[in-house]
């Protein structure tokens, strides 16, 4: 261990000063012969030992720190920060120890290369590798509690969170409202995936929406920050509106295709419930077969009761079950989180778990932007520049593998997970953003930028407002 012990591993080991080993002839006077090398391991030990102690100590003590939350049977406990903080470090400081290491048995394993290959010399050589891959090992091991052991990644990727949020009269009164708005139901809003819907920032009264603030603050808002872990000011709604599905109209809309939102997640609240059939199916894509959505892929569906509010991931790909009887009305949220005050560009501060380290949200950003070079690539001639083509292809990559990764690692978690949280407390803060920054995007610097793809279809119907104002 330490100075005392080191030697070149270059070199082979220093022969003993007494006891010098016989020649096979017996004949005392010859020169010495170089021994053999002693076996790599009790060396590898203990020149590594210091290192491999301070290793321990500092992920015992940081493990101790993160493991009552580890631990909790309940993922919403006050101190998931510190958690993440803590693996964090430990991810760090295995990084750090991988490479000090690594670096050390690189010299240590062209030496064994260079020896006569005998089976012991390979066997030790192969052992040698032994710690290498055990740090790599504890790496992976980390990264994954890394992002297991956090809501604020990998379980919103694949686990729809549900809570009870409206009574059964409030649901009808939303209706109401609704019926009572200022502009009729469209279907264009969402061209890809079109519904009967009303946006309601510039459908409904304004005594109505001041009345669905309330309801909001006091009720989403404590529910999307307990169970994404975000503070509720840097939450946006990029779009809310009622949807409706309707078995009695003539041609009524009564169900929608498999597809994924704009967004970087999702609620829907269920508003009536005299309905058959209905709910909202999400499926496991890491296993879809592209354009072929059927039976035989592993869905979970939902069909909770009035008033039910539940989020998801927008990323997750669902479908809205036709109903068979009756009219089904759901209010839906696309919500953003932004790094920064779009007005007065303050930082939110997040944490890099609710953003950069969050897979759900890294997806997000890269498919904003892929659509956004796609959009921009298809509508003006002027920008068909390879610079382009070349961001949009890397942006469309970056957006896939990590679209794929994240429905792989959430695999233990097909979308049935839920967790019941009601927190009516009204704590007299401030709600999320939920009128005033719709159909937006913000750049890396909380500046608004023009998305064609999302906004270019809606801004034209926001007519209360104008299309310019929008996006000033
Ligand atoms: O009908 C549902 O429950 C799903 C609605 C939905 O996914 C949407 O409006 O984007
Ligand atoms: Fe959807």
């Amino acid at each position: 261990m330490g100075k005392k012990n080191k030697h070149n591993p270059n070199t082979p080991r220093p022969l003993p000063t007494s006891g010098t080993p016989s020649s096979p002839s017996g004949d005392q006077s010859s020169k010495p012969v170089p021994l053999p090398p002693t076996s790599p391991l009790p060396s590898l030990l203990e020149d590594n030992l210091l290192i491999l102690l301070i290793y321990a100590a500092v992920l015992r003590m940081l493990i101790k720190q993160s493991a009552k939350d580890i631990t909790s049977p309940t993922f919403f406990s006050d101190s998931r920060r510190e958690t993440c903080d803590a693996l964090l470090k430990i991810t760090m400081l295995t990084v750090i120890f991988s490479f000090i290491l690594s670096l050390k048995l690189r010299k240590r394993l062209e030496y064994y290369r260079k020896k006569q290959p005998d089976f012991m010399s390979r066997f030790m050589s192969c052992m040698s590798y032994l710690p290498v891959l055990s740090v790599v090992a504890s790496f992976a091991f980390c990264f994954f509690m890394t992002l297991f052991s956090n809501p604020e990644a990998v379980q919103t990727l694949r686990t729809v969170f549900k809570t009870q949020m409206l009574t059964p009269k409030e649901c009808k009164e939303i209706i109401k409202m609704a019926s009572r708005a200022k502009m009729d139901w469209t279907t264009d809003r969402h061209p890809a995936v079109p519904t009967v819907d009303m946006n309601i920032e510039e459908a409904f009264q304004e005594k109505d929406k001041k009345q669905l603030t309330e309801i909001f603050d006091f009720r989403l808002s404590p529910f999307i920050e307990k169970t994404l872990g975000v503070p509720r000011r840097a939450v946006r709604a990029d779009d809310a509106f009622i949807v409706k599905y309707s078995a009695v109209e003539k041609g009524g809309q009564t169900g929608l295709k498999p597809h994924t939102d704009e967004a970087y997640f999702s609620v829907n609240i269920l508003l009536s419930d005299d309905f058959e059939g209905g709910g909202t199916r999400f499926y496991q894509r890491e296993l879809e077969p592209l354009d072929d959505y059927n039976s035989t892929i592993p869905s979970y569906d939902l069909s909770p009761p009035i008033g039910n509010a539940f989020l998801h991931r927008s990323r997750i790909l669902h479908e809205g079950i036709p109903i068979s009887k009756g009219e089904r009305y759901i209010l839906v949220l696309f919500m953003h989180i932004d790094q920064f005050d779009y007005e007065t560009k303050e930082s939110f501060k997040l944490h890099p778990f609710s953003t950069w380290l969050n897979v759900g949200y890294m997806e997000s950003w890269f498919n904003e932007r892929y659509q956004g070079l796609k959009a921009e690539l298809i509508e003006n001639e002027s920008t068909q520049s390879l610079h382009h083509k070349y961001l949009r292809t890397v942006f469309y990559t970056l957006m896939y593998s990590t679209r794929l990764f994240s429905d792989f690692i959430g695999k233990t978690h097909p979308g049935g997970k839920f967790i019941e949280i009601m927190d009516s407390e009204k704590t007299g803060e401030a709600g999320a953003n939920w009128w005033q920054g719709q159909h937006m995007r913000l750049n890396e610097f909380g500046d608004r930028v023009r998305n064609e793809h999302t906004c270019a279809a809606n801004s034209a119907k926001f007519t209360n407002r104008g299309a310019e104002d929008i996006f000033k």
